[in-house]
């Protein structure tokens, strides 16, 4: 990592309200390196300039932790890619119990090549559909949080995520700003799948102009036995 790359990861951690080591940021950048070089030969990552995989990957994925308390929970993302956010999260608090699930067995076998390599024997690696996982006990309301960026629209993504939740705790969808069409049109399923309204708070990528979102639903209740459905049926889901 470059001494200009390193300043924009650090001054944007220290905007956020994230604390750092010298060891997280090391890793953050043996990260990007390695998630470029794949990136030649696997379709890993749309974005391609260290700069943006610092702000839009690991900057944004960081915006988690400051209004959360993530710290000691046991976490899953769901459709984890290239690991974001909960690759970022765990290397920023070592204190999170991470499971990242992804369906495509290359990206999770290049994880599990690159959790070996960054010293993170700890992180949980699942091969699988979310929508099935989550209905294996070892998994079902399992997990104190589940978290999500860029895997479907809201009323989907809930479907996908709440199962994964204990009654308690949280899902967090990081989305764009401009869903508020589709977060009010999940609130019924959310409900269905024993969560509350969500809650919504927009946030500026510290380097860039871009403004995100998280939105917070709290697992009030268990989710009832049928669900998830079929992807077939969740994908007729309406937006
Ligand atoms: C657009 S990528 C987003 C990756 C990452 N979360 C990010 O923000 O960069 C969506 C990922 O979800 C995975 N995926 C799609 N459908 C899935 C499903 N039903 N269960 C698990 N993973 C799924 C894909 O393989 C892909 O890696």
């Amino acid at each position: 990592m470059t001494e200009e790359q390193r300043d924009l990861l650090c001054r944007g951690l220290t905007r956020l309200g994230v604390p750092y080591t010298p060891e997280a940021v090391e890793r953050l950048g043996l990260y990007c390196r390695r998630l470029l070089e794949k990136n030649q030969v696997m379709n890993l990552t749309a974005i391609t300039d260290p700069a943006d995989v610092m702000t839009l990957h690991f900057l944004d994925s960081a915006a988690l932790l400051p209004t959360r308390a993530l710290g000691g929970r046991k976490l899953i993302d769901v459709g984890t890619g290239a690991g974001f956010p909960g690759l970022v999260l765990r290397i920023l608090d070592p204190t999170i119990r991470l499971t990242l699930l992804d369906s495509l067995g290359k990206r999770v076998e290049w994880l599990t090549e690159l959790c070996r390599e960054l010293d993170l024997p700890d992180v949980v690696l699942l091969k699988g559909r979310a929508e099935e996982l989550s209905r294996r006990k070892t998994h079902r309301e399992q997990y104190d949080v589940a978290v999500s960026r860029a895997l479907a629209a809201m009323p989907m993504l809930a479907e996908l995520c709440l199962p994964y939740v204990k009654p308690g705790g949280l899902f967090l969808a990081m989305k764009s700003n401009k869903t508020d069409e589709e977060i009010a049109g999940a609130e019924k399923i959310i409900q269905a799948l024993g969560g509350e309204k969500p809650f919504v708070m927009d946030y500026l990528v510290p380097g860039t102009e871009v403004y995100h979102r998280v939105v917070t639903v709290f697992k009030a209740r268990p989710t009832p036995g049928s669900y998830p459905r079929k992807w077939t049926k969740i994908k007729e889901t309406k937006v």
